[in-house]
């Protein structure tokens, strides 16, 4: 049996804590997926693939057999917005409903759609308002424009959107302003508008009342449909709901509430979240929630860096937010504090420049070399990522 002796990476990580009684208690609930450790291999670490920000943690495990802790994550949450679903013929027919979709899907260098899953996710909603008699004012983002960028043009979407909605959509050369306003009093109802990148406007992302009342004015009622951009607060997903009644979810972003709420307020036990992205910064309130609620949380992406930075970890020239390194240190004391398992990558991709044509190679986390990045984890954790055997069912 492993001890938190054993030299798995977590020896690298400079981290002492005395126990506790709730990281024992909360640790009992992670029976897995130590196989790894259990195996008492002196690589045990290595074997697990991630390793515990919390060295305390795996002694607790393989010494605590007491039954899980009543939960004190047991916050649930419900469901209760209103969605596009509530909404009848009565309430839309001829209405003008302004309506938030995530159509950022990727392009090709020739203006091709290489994979059509967002604009396909969207037509549930966009068909719902058409059969209902609404007319649907369609916006979105594409990419990370600044100011108007022909290759950020969301013109390539429009026969795709044409052909699953079964009618021909009409695209505006712009989001807002007086061709937009004629293009919607011509809109019959059943019809379709796509305006044009909605982040041409540098207004969008700063989330400027002004620019989100102008989105607002053209429209009668609001449906965010935007799941892979609800969480941002930007003029066209939060700030024209302050214009803009009722605003409703639709049925994509309903879904996927549905889903997490279900997975969050009740989930099986032991509860695994799996969070990455580049950036510490723009993930510190979905980490400090998971904290509350998971049992294990593993880390991955561009953001494990500045938590091997902030153990003591040399990382070359990885991406790290320096001015977060504190924080990653307290992320870790909480989840250390609340006994959930926080893990990390034991071994990542490592490049020598950020470029599709650097040269890379596959490193443990702690062997990162000088003028070497770190990119993301390596294939021994994702390996035991999507094993189900070695993870708690989701
Ligand atoms: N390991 C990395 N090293 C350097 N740059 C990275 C790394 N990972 C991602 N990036 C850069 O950051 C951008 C955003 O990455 P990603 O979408 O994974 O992160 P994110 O945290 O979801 O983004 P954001 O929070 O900025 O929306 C990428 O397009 C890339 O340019
Ligand atoms: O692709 C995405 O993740 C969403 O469309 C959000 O895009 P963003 O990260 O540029 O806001």
């Amino acid at each position: 049996m492993a001890s938190a002796t054993a030299p798995t990476s977590l020896s690298l990580l400079k981290i002492t804590v005395s126990s506790s009684s709730a990281s024992r208690s909360r640790a009992a609930v992670l029976p897995f997926s130590y196989s790894g450790l259990r195996s008492s291999s002196s690589s045990g670490l290595r074997s697990l693939a991630f390793s515990t920000a919390d060295s305390l943690t795996i002694r607790s495990l393989s010494s605590s057999s007491s039954s899980r802790a009543k939960s004190h994550r047991g916050l649930v949450v419900s469901a209760v917005k209103k969605s596009v679903g509530d909404l009848s013929a009565a309430d839309l027919k001829g209405k003008k409903v302004f309506v938030r979709a995530d159509l950022n899907v990727p392009l090709d260098d020739n203006q091709n759609i290489t994979d059509d899953t967002r604009i396909r996710a969207a037509i549930p909603t966009i068909k719902h308002l058409m059969q209902n008699g609404a007319k649907v004012i369609l916006s979105s983002h594409l990419g990370r424009p600044k100011g108007v960028t022909l290759k950020f043009s969301l013109a390539p979407l429009v026969p795709r959107l044409s052909e699953l909605l079964g009618i021909e959509v009409v695209k505006a050369e712009d989001c807002i302003g007086p061709e937009v306003e004629k293009a919607v009093a011509a809109l019959p109802e059943g019809g379709v508008l796509l305006l044009e990148n909605v982040r041409f406007y540098k207004e969008e992302e700063k989330n400027e009342p002004e620019f989100a009342k102008k989105l607002a004015s053209i429209a009668d009622l609001f449906v965010n449909d935007a799941f892979g951009t609800a969480h941002r607060a930007h003029a066209s997903t939060e700030g024209v709901t302050k214009f803009l009644k009722p605003s409703v979810a639709g049925f994509l972003l309903q879904k996927e509430l549905d889903y997490l709420v279900g997975a969050i307020s009740s989930p099986k036990r032991p509860f695994a979240a799996i969070v990455g992205g580049s950036k510490v910064s723009s993930k510190i309130g979905v980490i400090e929630s998971l904290l509350e609620k998971c049992d294990i949380l593993l880390l991955g992406g561009g953001m494990i860096f500045t938590f091997y930075k902030a153990q003591g970890l040399s990382v070359g020239s990885s991406l790290v937010e320096e001015d977060k390194l504190d924080l990653a240190t307290s992320l870790m004391a909480k989840a250390k504090e609340k006994g959930v398992s926080l893990l990390l990558p034991t071994d990542v991709v490592i490049a020598d420049k950020f470029a599709p044509d650097a040269n890379s190679q596959i490193v443990p986390a702690s062997a990162i070399p000088d003028g070497w990045m770190g990119l993301d984890i390596g294939p021994d954790s994702i390996k035991t990522s999507t094993k189900p055997w070695r993870l708690p069912k989701l």
